[in-house]
């Protein structure tokens, strides 16, 4: 193991880290509360303004991986389609098996420069992470309880306010919704039998009301469908912590654009075509598992310097009053003040990896299993 590979497993340069994306998230969320007397007068302004303060904070994770660890997501992708990519809005349609998924969906985010603004329909929970949670509410995220009957006034609203967004985004659906466990894919294939549907192999049942809802309300607003498959190869099984520790992965994204006119109206259609269209993704999965590739040519978006300047500028800004502080306490000696500052990085470091836990499928909630549906 080289020294900067050493370098980046140590706990403090952990520290450092996790004391510059909870202190930057903590300054941005209070900017972002800044905004909110400018949304009456000029609504299209403030969101454009909170596009790019999300895009402070969440391209910070996207540097993490890039920069960091060194890992670099291969798209397959058909080429026609490919410059038509951040262009347009687009409902994102991808498989939930892998603890980060999400930042792999963020680092094309960025390199398609719809990172700011890109969105996620999310369970409810997700809100009340500290930083990041908060920041979603500006940027107009999509929370649900997962219960349709509470959420559909909620959901349809939220959809609706998107018609205008003056920004491109790209809107995440994990139509599985919830992440794929041996025991949930079990009883996800028990529903299947009952509703005779064909056995999937590499992904939990879709759930397709959401699906369809977002199609039927977004229709006019998003030119396309992006149907997303992603695997890592060498069996890799990725992990936040292994990006913090500088861990470098291999995944690999196999995109393919569907033009939403082809998508079905008809709720019960739209439902059939939604299953058809995991059986498909199912097939790619399996493909994968045996050739280590996806179909059709493999393309790397150029990376964007943005990201990492952005965290350098964060990391020195922020570490530069540390270093002073902790010189200045060191010199005056006091006990009560250096047992604070230990307990603030502490309480910093701690937090933060609460955070990360929240990415760990061993601590996924218990939706979809039976007796207990939530
Ligand atoms: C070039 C491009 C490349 C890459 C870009 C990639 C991505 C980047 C894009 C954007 C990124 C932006 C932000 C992301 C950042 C962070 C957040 C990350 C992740 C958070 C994700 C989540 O939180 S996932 C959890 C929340 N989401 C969902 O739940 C969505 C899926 N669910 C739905 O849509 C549901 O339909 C619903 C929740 C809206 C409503 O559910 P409900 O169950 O009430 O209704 P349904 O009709 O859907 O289902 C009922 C039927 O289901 C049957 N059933 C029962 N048990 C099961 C089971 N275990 N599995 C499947 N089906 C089941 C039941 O029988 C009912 O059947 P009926 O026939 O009676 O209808
Ligand atoms: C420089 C940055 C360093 C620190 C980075 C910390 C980043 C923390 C980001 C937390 C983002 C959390 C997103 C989690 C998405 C997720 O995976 O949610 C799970 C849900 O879909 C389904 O939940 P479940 O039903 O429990 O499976």
């Amino acid at each position: 193991m080289g020294l900067v590979q050493w370098l980046k497993g140590q706990l403090l340069c952990h520290l450092v880290i996790c004391y510059g994306f909870f202190v930057s998230g903590l300054l941005i969320n209070l900017l972002q509360i800044c905004t909110l007397p400018l949304w009456p007068i000029n609504k299209q302004l403030a969101r454009r303004i909170n596009c790019k303060l999300g895009y402070s904070l969440t391209s910070q994770s996207v540097a993490l991986l890039e920069w960091w660890s060194g890992t670099e997501v291969t798209l397959y992708t058909d080429p026609e389609n490919y410059r038509l990519y951040g262009k347009e809005n687009a409902i994102v349609v991808l498989n939930h098996n892998f603890e980060i998924d999400f930042l792999c969906g963020w680092t094309f985010c960025d390199r398609f420069g719809v990172l700011g603004a890109s969105k996620c329909l999310a369970k409810k929970e997700l809100s009340y992470l500290p930083v990041i949670g908060w920041m979603w509410y500006f940027l107009e995220m999509v929370f649900i309880k997962r219960k349709w009957e509470e959420d559909k006034r909620n959901f349809v609203q939220s959809l609706q306010n998107l018609r205008d967004y003056p920004e491109n985004f790209w809107f995440l659906l994990h139509c599985e919704g919830t992440r794929f466990t041996e025991e949930k894919h079990r009883v996800s294939m028990e529903v299947a039998e009952k509703k005779s549907l064909p056995k999937l192999k590499h992904h939990l049942l879709p759930r397709t009301k959401g699906f369809w809802v977002a199609v039927q309300n977004l229709r006019g607003t998003v030119a396309a469908v992006y149907c997303c498959t992603l695997n890592f190869r060498n069996n890799e099984t990725p992990t936040l912590l292994g990006v913090l520790n500088g861990e470098k992965y291999h995944p690999d994204l196999y995109v393919r654009r569907i033009p939403l006119e082809s998508i079905p109206e008809d709720e019960a259609e739209c439902s059939a075509w939604l299953h058809k269209l995991y059986q498909e993704k199912d097939k790619f999965q399996e493909d994968y598992s045996q050739t280590g590739c996806f179909p059709g040519p493999k393309v790397t978006p150029p990376c964007r310097p943005w990201a990492l300047i952005n965290w350098l500028g964060w990391t020195c800004l922020l570490l530069y009053p540390l270093c002073l502080l902790l010189v200045q306490l060191v010199n005056s000696g006091s006990i009560l003040s250096i047992l604070a500052t230990v307990a603030f990085c502490a309480a910093v470091s701690v937090g933060v990896r609460w955070m990360i836990g929240q990415t760990e499928i061993k601590r996924s909630s218990s939706y979809g299993v039976p007796l207990n549906n939530k």
